[in-house]
Protein backbone atom coordinates (compact mmCIF):
# COMPACT_ATOMS: atom_id res chain seq x y z
CA UNK A 1 0.00 0.00 0.00
CA UNK A 2 1.22 3.18 -0.75
CA UNK A 3 1.78 6.35 1.71
CA UNK A 4 -1.24 7.96 0.14
CA UNK A 5 -3.51 4.70 0.15
CA UNK A 6 -2.71 3.99 3.69
CA UNK A 7 -3.48 7.87 4.73
CA UNK A 8 -6.69 7.57 2.36
CA UNK A 9 -7.59 4.55 4.71
CA UNK A 10 -6.81 5.79 7.66
CA UNK A 11 -9.63 7.14 10.30
CA UNK A 12 -10.18 10.59 10.66
CA UNK A 13 -8.31 12.04 13.62
CA UNK A 14 -10.82 14.53 14.30
CA UNK A 15 -12.53 12.77 16.68
CA UNK A 16 -9.16 12.69 18.98
CA UNK A 17 -8.75 16.39 18.48
CA UNK A 18 -12.33 17.47 19.10
CA UNK A 19 -12.22 14.93 22.82
CA UNK A 20 -8.72 16.32 23.69
CA UNK A 21 -9.90 20.09 23.84
CA UNK A 22 -13.54 19.18 24.86
CA UNK A 23 -12.33 21.21 28.28
CA UNK A 24 -11.75 24.67 26.14
CA UNK A 25 -15.53 24.80 25.33
CA UNK A 26 -16.33 23.25 29.13
CA UNK A 27 -14.09 25.72 30.97
CA UNK A 28 -14.86 28.97 28.90
CA UNK A 29 -18.87 28.12 29.59
CA UNK A 30 -18.09 27.46 33.16
CA UNK A 31 -16.14 30.02 33.51
CA UNK A 32 -18.81 32.72 32.04
CA UNK A 33 -20.99 31.53 34.62
CA UNK A 34 -18.88 31.85 37.35
CA UNK A 35 -18.32 35.23 36.53
CA UNK A 36 -21.75 36.13 36.14
CA UNK A 37 -21.26 37.16 32.23
CA UNK A 38 -25.15 36.00 31.35
CA UNK A 39 -26.94 37.88 34.27
CA UNK A 40 -24.71 40.99 32.86
CA UNK A 41 -25.57 40.50 29.71
CA UNK A 42 -29.44 39.73 30.05
CA UNK A 43 -29.80 43.47 31.29
CA UNK A 44 -29.09 44.33 27.86
CA UNK A 45 -25.87 44.25 25.29
CA UNK A 46 -22.68 45.79 25.97
CA UNK A 47 -19.13 46.29 24.06
CA UNK A 48 -16.14 44.11 25.60
CA UNK A 49 -14.95 47.08 27.30
CA UNK A 50 -18.22 47.75 28.95
CA UNK A 51 -18.37 43.62 30.34
CA UNK A 52 -15.04 44.01 31.93
CA UNK A 53 -15.79 47.21 33.69
CA UNK A 54 -18.57 45.79 34.79
CA UNK A 55 -17.03 42.55 35.81
CA UNK A 56 -13.94 43.94 37.09
CA UNK A 57 -11.66 41.67 34.34
CA UNK A 58 -8.90 42.48 31.70
CA UNK A 59 -10.19 43.66 29.01
CA UNK A 60 -8.43 41.95 26.20
CA UNK A 61 -9.04 38.71 27.45
CA UNK A 62 -12.16 39.69 28.30
CA UNK A 63 -13.01 40.06 24.79
CA UNK A 64 -11.03 36.94 23.84
CA UNK A 65 -13.83 35.17 26.39
CA UNK A 66 -16.55 36.91 24.72
CA UNK A 67 -15.55 35.99 21.34
CA UNK A 68 -15.03 32.07 21.95
CA UNK A 69 -18.70 32.34 24.39
CA UNK A 70 -19.83 33.70 20.89
CA UNK A 71 -18.91 30.89 18.75
CA UNK A 72 -20.55 28.81 21.03
CA UNK A 73 -23.82 29.50 20.94
CA UNK A 74 -23.62 31.14 24.61
CA UNK A 75 -23.90 34.90 23.04
CA UNK A 76 -24.57 36.63 20.19
CA UNK A 77 -22.44 39.56 18.82
CA UNK A 78 -23.93 42.64 16.47
CA UNK A 79 -21.30 44.84 15.38
CA UNK A 80 -19.09 44.59 18.83
CA UNK A 81 -21.95 44.44 21.37
CA UNK A 82 -22.05 41.00 22.60
CA UNK A 83 -25.89 39.56 24.26
CA UNK A 84 -27.02 36.64 26.04
CA UNK A 85 -28.48 33.72 23.00
CA UNK A 86 -31.67 32.04 23.30
CA UNK A 87 -29.57 29.28 24.82
CA UNK A 88 -28.23 31.68 27.89
CA UNK A 89 -31.20 33.14 28.10
CA UNK A 90 -33.49 30.17 28.92
CA UNK A 91 -31.09 28.20 30.94
CA UNK A 92 -28.13 30.30 32.04
CA UNK A 93 -30.08 33.69 33.40
CA UNK A 94 -30.72 33.50 37.15
CA UNK A 95 -34.51 33.86 37.91
CA UNK A 96 -35.55 31.87 34.84
CA UNK A 97 -37.82 28.77 34.95
CA UNK A 98 -35.46 26.75 33.58
CA UNK A 99 -32.16 27.72 35.36
CA UNK A 100 -29.28 25.85 35.06
CA UNK A 101 -26.26 27.76 36.44
CA UNK A 102 -26.11 26.29 39.90
CA UNK A 103 -25.78 23.03 38.37
CA UNK A 104 -22.66 24.40 36.13
CA UNK A 105 -21.66 25.85 39.38
CA UNK A 106 -21.38 22.23 40.92
CA UNK A 107 -19.78 20.56 38.04
CA UNK A 108 -17.56 23.96 37.84
CA UNK A 109 -16.71 22.73 41.52
CA UNK A 110 -15.93 19.13 40.22
CA UNK A 111 -13.36 20.60 36.86
CA UNK A 112 -9.93 20.17 39.13
CA UNK A 113 -11.00 16.39 39.88
CA UNK A 114 -11.23 15.52 36.62
CA UNK A 115 -7.10 16.22 36.17
CA UNK A 116 -6.90 13.53 38.76
CA UNK A 117 -8.35 10.43 37.12
CA UNK A 118 -4.93 8.63 36.51
CA UNK A 119 -4.92 8.37 39.94
CA UNK A 120 -8.34 7.58 40.98
CA UNK A 121 -8.43 4.94 38.18
CA UNK A 122 -5.00 3.49 39.90
CA UNK A 123 -5.86 3.76 43.56
CA UNK A 124 -9.85 3.09 43.19
CA UNK A 125 -9.96 6.10 45.60
CA UNK A 126 -11.98 9.26 44.93
CA UNK A 127 -10.04 12.53 43.86
CA UNK A 128 -12.14 14.49 46.08
CA UNK A 129 -13.98 14.09 49.49
CA UNK A 130 -17.58 13.12 49.51
CA UNK A 131 -17.76 15.50 52.20
CA UNK A 132 -16.77 18.61 51.21
CA UNK A 133 -20.01 19.54 49.00
CA UNK A 134 -22.26 17.51 51.53
CA UNK A 135 -21.54 19.61 54.36
CA UNK A 136 -18.20 20.12 54.71
CA UNK A 137 -17.41 23.01 52.79
CA UNK A 138 -20.81 25.60 52.95
CA UNK A 139 -20.15 27.14 49.37
CA UNK A 140 -20.05 23.85 47.44
CA UNK A 141 -22.87 22.17 49.66
CA UNK A 142 -25.02 25.15 48.66
CA UNK A 143 -23.46 24.80 44.94
CA UNK A 144 -24.23 21.39 45.12
CA UNK A 145 -27.76 20.99 46.60
CA UNK A 146 -28.93 24.09 44.89
CA UNK A 147 -27.69 22.42 41.66
CA UNK A 148 -29.27 19.17 41.99
CA UNK A 149 -32.34 21.62 42.28
CA UNK A 150 -32.25 23.05 39.38
CA UNK A 151 -31.87 19.61 37.34
CA UNK A 152 -34.44 17.88 39.55
CA UNK A 153 -36.98 20.71 38.91
CA UNK A 154 -36.47 19.54 34.86
CA UNK A 155 -36.19 16.08 35.77
CA UNK A 156 -39.01 16.24 37.49
CA UNK A 157 -41.32 17.11 35.50
CA UNK A 158 -40.76 13.96 33.24
CA UNK A 159 -40.67 11.90 36.60
CA UNK A 160 -44.06 12.43 37.70
CA UNK A 161 -44.93 11.69 34.43
CA UNK A 162 -43.45 7.72 34.69
CA UNK A 163 -44.43 7.44 38.54
CA UNK A 164 -48.33 7.14 39.59
CA UNK A 165 -48.53 7.91 43.37
CA UNK A 166 -52.25 8.35 42.91
CA UNK A 167 -54.11 7.43 46.24
CA UNK A 168 -50.60 7.26 48.04
CA UNK A 169 -49.96 9.03 51.25
CA UNK A 170 -46.69 8.59 52.71
CA UNK A 171 -43.64 8.82 50.50
CA UNK A 172 -40.20 8.52 52.28
CA UNK A 173 -37.37 9.66 49.56
CA UNK A 174 -34.11 8.69 50.54
CA UNK A 175 -30.91 10.62 50.00
CA UNK A 176 -33.57 12.85 48.47
CA UNK A 177 -31.42 15.96 48.47
CA UNK A 178 -32.99 19.31 47.86
CA UNK A 179 -36.17 16.87 48.05
CA UNK A 180 -37.65 18.41 44.54
CA UNK A 181 -38.76 15.58 43.36
CA UNK A 182 -41.24 14.78 46.56
CA UNK A 183 -41.90 18.48 46.52
CA UNK A 184 -43.37 17.62 42.73
CA UNK A 185 -44.91 15.14 43.87
CA UNK A 186 -46.91 17.09 46.81
CA UNK A 187 -47.97 19.60 44.29
CA UNK A 188 -49.43 16.78 42.02
CA UNK A 189 -51.35 14.66 44.67
CA UNK A 190 -52.76 16.82 47.57
CA UNK A 191 -52.76 14.10 49.95
CA UNK A 192 -49.41 12.89 49.84
CA UNK A 193 -47.36 13.90 52.44
CA UNK A 194 -43.01 13.44 52.19
CA UNK A 195 -40.54 12.68 54.39
CA UNK A 196 -37.25 13.51 52.70
CA UNK A 197 -33.86 11.53 54.76
CA UNK A 198 -30.01 13.15 53.82
CA UNK A 199 -27.19 14.09 55.07
CA UNK A 200 -27.28 17.14 57.83
CA UNK A 201 -25.51 19.98 55.64
CA UNK A 202 -27.33 19.04 52.87
CA UNK A 203 -30.79 18.85 54.63
CA UNK A 204 -30.72 22.18 56.01
CA UNK A 205 -30.71 23.85 52.45
CA UNK A 206 -33.08 21.53 51.30
CA UNK A 207 -35.55 22.79 53.95
CA UNK A 208 -35.13 26.32 52.36
CA UNK A 209 -35.72 25.27 48.66
CA UNK A 210 -39.00 23.29 50.02
CA UNK A 211 -40.13 26.53 51.99
CA UNK A 212 -39.44 28.13 49.02
CA UNK A 213 -40.99 25.93 47.19
CA UNK A 214 -44.98 26.65 49.36
CA UNK A 215 -45.01 22.57 50.41
CA UNK A 216 -42.98 22.60 53.89
CA UNK A 217 -45.92 21.27 55.87
CA UNK A 218 -45.88 18.05 54.22
CA UNK A 219 -42.44 17.79 52.76
CA UNK A 220 -40.28 17.28 55.35
CA UNK A 221 -36.57 17.12 56.01
CA UNK A 222 -35.14 14.37 58.52
CA UNK A 223 -31.33 15.00 58.80
CA UNK A 224 -29.65 11.81 58.85
CA UNK A 225 -26.96 9.31 57.52
CA UNK A 226 -29.57 6.53 55.48
CA UNK A 227 -26.22 3.96 56.23
CA UNK A 228 -27.07 3.76 59.59
CA UNK A 229 -30.80 6.00 60.96
CA UNK A 230 -33.92 4.26 61.35
CA UNK A 231 -36.28 4.49 58.42
CA UNK A 232 -39.64 5.94 59.15
CA UNK A 233 -42.29 2.85 58.16
CA UNK A 234 -45.53 2.13 56.75
CA UNK A 235 -44.87 4.04 53.80
CA UNK A 236 -46.83 3.62 50.65
CA UNK A 237 -44.28 4.55 48.26
CA UNK A 238 -40.28 4.47 49.00
CA UNK A 239 -37.85 6.48 45.59
CA UNK A 240 -34.37 5.92 46.07
CA UNK A 241 -33.41 8.88 43.46
CA UNK A 242 -29.62 9.42 42.33
CA UNK A 243 -28.28 7.34 45.35
CA UNK A 244 -27.03 4.12 43.24
CA UNK A 245 -24.57 5.58 41.86
CA UNK A 246 -22.20 6.31 45.24
CA UNK A 247 -22.81 2.76 46.48
CA UNK A 248 -21.64 -0.68 45.53
CA UNK A 249 -23.97 -3.23 44.15
CA UNK A 250 -23.67 -5.14 47.78
CA UNK A 251 -24.95 -1.87 49.54
CA UNK A 252 -27.77 -1.23 46.97
CA UNK A 253 -28.85 -4.41 47.88
CA UNK A 254 -29.44 -3.71 51.58
CA UNK A 255 -30.62 -0.47 50.64
CA UNK A 256 -33.63 -2.04 48.43
CA UNK A 257 -34.31 -4.75 51.84
CA UNK A 258 -34.47 -1.87 54.04
CA UNK A 259 -36.63 0.36 51.44
CA UNK A 260 -39.03 -3.11 51.45
CA UNK A 261 -39.11 -3.23 55.27
CA UNK A 262 -40.17 0.69 55.11
CA UNK A 263 -43.05 -0.32 52.65
CA UNK A 264 -46.68 -1.46 53.40
CA UNK A 265 -47.48 -4.60 51.36
CA UNK A 266 -48.55 -3.17 47.67
CA UNK A 267 -46.19 -0.06 48.73
CA UNK A 268 -44.27 1.08 45.55
CA UNK A 269 -40.48 1.14 45.18
CA UNK A 270 -38.84 3.73 42.61
CA UNK A 271 -35.33 3.33 41.85
CA UNK A 272 -34.27 6.53 39.54
CA UNK A 273 -30.77 7.45 38.02
CA UNK A 274 -28.39 7.31 35.16
CA UNK A 275 -28.00 3.66 34.62
CA UNK A 276 -25.89 1.61 31.41
CA UNK A 277 -27.35 -0.93 29.45
CA UNK A 278 -26.23 -4.67 30.63
CA UNK A 279 -23.43 -5.02 30.97
CA UNK A 280 -21.71 -1.59 31.27
CA UNK A 281 -20.66 -0.54 27.96
CA UNK A 282 -23.31 1.70 26.96
CA UNK A 283 -24.49 4.36 26.54
CA UNK A 284 -21.86 6.78 26.63
CA UNK A 285 -23.15 9.39 28.80
CA UNK A 286 -23.69 6.51 31.53
CA UNK A 287 -20.16 5.65 31.16
CA UNK A 288 -18.80 9.09 31.23
CA UNK A 289 -20.76 9.46 34.39
CA UNK A 290 -19.59 6.28 36.14
CA UNK A 291 -15.96 7.74 35.78
CA UNK A 292 -17.33 11.56 37.30
CA UNK A 293 -18.75 9.31 40.41
CA UNK A 294 -15.56 7.37 40.72
CA UNK A 295 -14.17 10.81 41.34
CA UNK A 296 -16.31 11.86 43.81
CA UNK A 297 -17.87 9.54 46.03
CA UNK A 298 -15.95 6.55 47.82
CA UNK A 299 -17.78 3.42 46.60
CA UNK A 300 -18.81 5.96 43.08
CA UNK A 301 -19.59 4.23 39.70
CA UNK A 302 -22.90 3.23 37.72
CA UNK A 303 -25.25 0.27 37.61
CA UNK A 304 -27.22 -1.42 34.89
CA UNK A 305 -30.61 -1.14 35.25
CA UNK A 306 -30.98 -4.74 34.36
CA UNK A 307 -28.88 -5.72 37.31
CA UNK A 308 -31.39 -3.63 39.95
CA UNK A 309 -34.49 -4.53 38.61
CA UNK A 310 -33.03 -8.45 39.02
CA UNK A 311 -32.19 -7.19 43.06
CA UNK A 312 -35.99 -5.46 43.36
CA UNK A 313 -37.01 -9.08 42.28
CA UNK A 314 -34.67 -11.14 44.54
CA UNK A 315 -36.01 -9.10 47.62
CA UNK A 316 -39.28 -10.12 46.70
CA UNK A 317 -40.85 -7.13 44.58
CA UNK A 318 -43.42 -7.26 42.03
CA UNK A 319 -44.71 -5.68 38.89
CA UNK A 320 -40.91 -4.73 38.46
CA UNK A 321 -40.10 -2.82 35.25
CA UNK A 322 -37.40 -0.55 33.73
CA UNK A 323 -38.52 2.89 32.00
CA UNK A 324 -36.21 5.41 30.04
CA UNK A 325 -36.84 8.93 30.66
CA UNK A 326 -37.81 10.95 27.21
CA UNK A 327 -35.17 11.98 25.50
CA UNK A 328 -32.22 13.77 26.15
CA UNK A 329 -32.46 12.43 29.57
CA UNK A 330 -30.39 10.28 30.48
CA UNK A 331 -31.84 8.92 33.40
CA UNK A 332 -34.06 5.78 33.80
CA UNK A 333 -36.09 4.06 36.27
CA UNK A 334 -36.79 1.07 37.94
CA UNK A 335 -40.17 0.52 40.16
CA UNK A 336 -41.81 -2.47 41.66
CA UNK A 337 -44.46 -3.14 43.88
CA UNK A 338 -43.53 -4.75 47.30
CA UNK A 339 -45.04 -8.58 47.55
C1 LIG B 1 -26.99 12.74 43.51
S1 LIG B 1 -27.76 13.20 44.97
C2 LIG B 1 -29.46 12.80 44.58
C3 LIG B 1 -30.43 13.74 45.24
C4 LIG B 1 -31.88 13.54 44.81
N1 LIG B 1 -32.40 12.30 45.29
C5 LIG B 1 -31.98 13.64 43.31
O1 LIG B 1 -32.16 12.61 42.66
O2 LIG B 1 -31.88 14.75 42.77
C6 LIG B 1 -27.33 11.96 46.19
C7 LIG B 1 -27.84 12.37 47.55
O3 LIG B 1 -27.50 11.36 48.50
C8 LIG B 1 -27.12 12.02 49.69
N2 LIG B 1 -26.33 11.12 50.51
C9 LIG B 1 -25.11 10.60 50.22
N3 LIG B 1 -24.71 9.80 51.22
C10 LIG B 1 -25.71 9.81 52.15
C11 LIG B 1 -25.90 9.16 53.38
N4 LIG B 1 -24.97 8.33 53.85
N5 LIG B 1 -27.04 9.38 54.07
C12 LIG B 1 -28.00 10.25 53.58
N6 LIG B 1 -27.88 10.87 52.39
C13 LIG B 1 -26.75 10.65 51.69
C14 LIG B 1 -26.34 13.24 49.19
O4 LIG B 1 -26.22 14.22 50.18
C15 LIG B 1 -27.20 13.66 48.02
O5 LIG B 1 -28.20 14.56 48.40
Amino acid sequence: MSEAERVAASPDPAPLLALSTAHWGAQTLLTANRLGLFALLDEGPRTAESVAAALGTDARATHLLLNACAALGLLGNRGGLFGVSPLAEAYLVPGRPGYLGDALRYNDDLYAAWGHLAEAVRTGRPAVPAARYTGDDSAQTRHFVYGMHNRALGIGRALVGLVDLSGRQRLLDIGGGPGTYSALFAQQHPDLSATVVDLPGVAAVGAEIIAEMGVAERVRHVPGDYRVADLPGAQDAVLISGVFHRETAAYCRDLIERAREALVPGGLLVISDVFTDAGGAEPPFATLFGLNMLLTADDGGVHADADVAAWMTDAGFRDVQGQPFPTPLPHRIVQGVRG
